[in-house]
């Protein structure tokens, strides 16, 4: 299970101070959302937890190790838009992450390897509302399922920590909707942490464990270069919400199992177990 640890963390761009003594706990499993006024840093703060973006001062750790300098499979990333590859097919797309990482050990992806990540990129995105699609392109699919396939490419790596960058602020409120609910479903099943930044307060409220606000506490203009924002509310959601547990929050996700316009948990697939296992045998 993933700790987050940020400490004293400080950035600055030449002579402006973007964020100062940043300090956070993240518990495993959480889901934090991170909100506050434009241009206070928080792309700028996902970007240093993806790891390309260095700090100034401070460390971050994950598990008690300093986060590596550069973004690793540990790490998922999804941005507003742009996060998948324009001229893949949709299964291309998914399985691209996976092979590459393949590659590198074996030299190239071929035969049963390459059988077993297309099987695999499959059940995915039937998780996530895709399949039929597979052989389409990014630019043939509406935004909805767009941010529905970068999702699938950022989940197949099986992140630890899944970053979300606004990922459904260009959405319409009813695509908006249907999405939230297959990301809090995806978040209850998979064993992973995730920290989304939003301009959206409903949307905090309704899919993270904490919210989180950056602020400048000092805001003249002669002041704006030389302070930066920082943490200026912390809130827990009430009633806590716990990943994987049965809550009051769980029954627009787990809709009756015989509904057939609607999918039930990611139980079945073969990299959901296989993230179970994993998350049983780190535990
Ligand atoms: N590579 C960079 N070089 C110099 N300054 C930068 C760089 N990246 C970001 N900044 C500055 O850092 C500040 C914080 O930017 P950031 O994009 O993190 O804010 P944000 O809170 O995510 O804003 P928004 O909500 O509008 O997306 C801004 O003043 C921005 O101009």
């Amino acid at each position: 299970m993933t700790q987050i640890s940020v400490k004293n963390l400080w950035k600055e761009y030449g002579e402006q101070v973007v964020l100062q003594n940043i300090d956070l706990e993240i518990a495993p499993r959480s889901f934090i959302a991170l909100v506050g006024p434009s241009g206070c840093g928080k792309t700028t703060f996902l970007r240093m937890l993806l790891g390309q973006e260095g700090l100034t001062r401070g460390a971050i750790t994950i598990d008690g190790e300093a986060l590596p300098p550069e973004p690793g499979p540990d790490r998922g990333v999804v941005f507003q838009r742009y996060s998948v590859f324009p001229h893949m097919t949709v299964l291309a797309n998914v399985m691209a992450g996976p092979e590459m990482k393949a590659a590198r050990l074996l030299g190239r992806t071929f035969g049963a390897t390459r059988k077993r990540i297309a099987d695999e990129a499959r059940a995915m995105l039937a998780e996530v509302g895709l399949a039929g699609a597979e052989d389409k392109y990014p630019a043939q699919l509406s935004g909805g399922m767009q941010q529905r396939l970068a999702l699938a490419q950022a989940l197949m790596m099986k992140p630890k920590v899944l970053l979300l960058d606004e990922p459904f602020g260009a959405l319409d409120p009813g695509i908006r909707t249907d999405i939230h609910k297959l990301m809090k479903r995806l978040w209850n099943e998979v064993p992973m942490s995730v920290v989304m930044v939003t301009h959206d307060i409903r949307e905090a409220f309704t899919l993270s464990t904490r919210i989180i606000a950056f602020e400048r506490t000092r805001n003249l203009p002669e002041e704006r270069l030389r302070y930066g924002a920082t943490i200026t509310k912390d809130i827990a959601i009430w009633p806590p919400r716990v990943a994987g547990a049965t809550s009051i929050y769980d029954a627009d996700i787990y809709p009756r199992r015989d509904d057939p316009t609607e999918q039930g948990p990611l139980t079945g697939t073969t990299w959901a177990k296989e993230l179970s296992h994993a998350a049983t045998h780190s535990a």
